[in-house]
């Protein structure tokens, strides 16, 4: 198994203070590996690192090394009408999007969202692509990132907490379509989460993060069966306890 994605020692300074403490994990290609931890545990910042996008704040320390095998990443963020512009249609924005990665003209963008559109059951494709981003729900417009990222299939979509804003019939959908397009495509997906729920739906791989550094990794199956860190035991057992109360 090849890994697609590989982080070895990356720190991460804010202000003098080591945010991140040198981690290292990987991320297989064809797998869905979800980065899992708490608010503050530093799994945004690490997103934004493999990226190239860190704030202006924070700096990487020189040991860090970010070793990415694939030819595109496509990023899905939790909340796309921050990461819309809201006066453009999104069809010209998602277009524009679209032609970073692949060459292909306005009528070629429309006609190939337009049937993955409709595969992905949006009744009336042209339509929503003429609107503006404020006339479309939170999860309508994850949806339209999605079918993007289809559109483009990218080596690996790293998704960060793409279900947070969003309905729990929604993210059910939302979470069978990122399945889906890795059951297709084979692409490889990294999702950030603070959501067991989402990594039980999702996860072949996952990564406990705590406090900036790496808890514990490996196998879904392995870490739900039998956790070694006493952190990811708490964290389990507070996720599924509040669901099971809640049903
Ligand atoms: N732009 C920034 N300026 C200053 N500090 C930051 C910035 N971005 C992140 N941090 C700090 O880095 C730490 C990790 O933040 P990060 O957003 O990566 O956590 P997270 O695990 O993704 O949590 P959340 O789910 O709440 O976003 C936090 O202590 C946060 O305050």
């Amino acid at each position: 198994m090849e890994n697609i994605l590989e982080v070895e020692d990356l720190g991460i300074m804010i202000d003098g203070e080591k945010i991140v403490k040198d981690i290292s994990f990987f991320v297989h290609d064809q797998h869905i590996t979800c980065i899992v931890g708490e608010s503050g545990s530093g799994k945004s910042i690490t997103m934004s690192a493999v990226l190239g996008l860190l704030p202006k704040v924070a700096c990487k320390t020189k040991e860090s090394k970010i070793m990415f095998h694939g030819d595109s990443m496509f990023c899905i963020y939790q909340d796309p009408m921050n990461s819309l512009n809201s006066s453009v249609k999104v069809g010209k924005q998602l277009y524009q999007m679209a032609k970073g990665y692949k060459k292909m003209t306005r009528t070629e963008f429309d006609q190939q969202m337009g049937i993955i559109l409709e595969r992905i059951k949006f009744e009336d494709p042209m339509r929503t692509l003429n609107k503006y981003p404020f006339e479309l729900s939170g999860g309508m417009l994850q949806r339209l990132m999605i079918a993007c990222a289809i559109l483009v299939t990218p080596s690996l979509i790293i998704a960060d907490e793409p279900t947070t804003a969003l309905d729990v019939s929604i993210q059910k959908e939302i979470m069978r379509e990122f399945r889906a397009i890795n059951r297709e495509y084979q692409t490889a997906i990294l999702v950030v989460t603070h959501d067991f729920g989402v990594v039980a739906e999702l996860a072949d791989d996952v990564i406990v993060m705590h406090d900036g550094e790496i808890v514990e990794k490996g196998r879904v199956l392995d870490l739900f069966d039998s956790p070694q860190e006493e952190y990811t035991k708490r964290l389990l057992k507070a996720s599924f306890e509040g669901a099971e109360n809640c049903s």
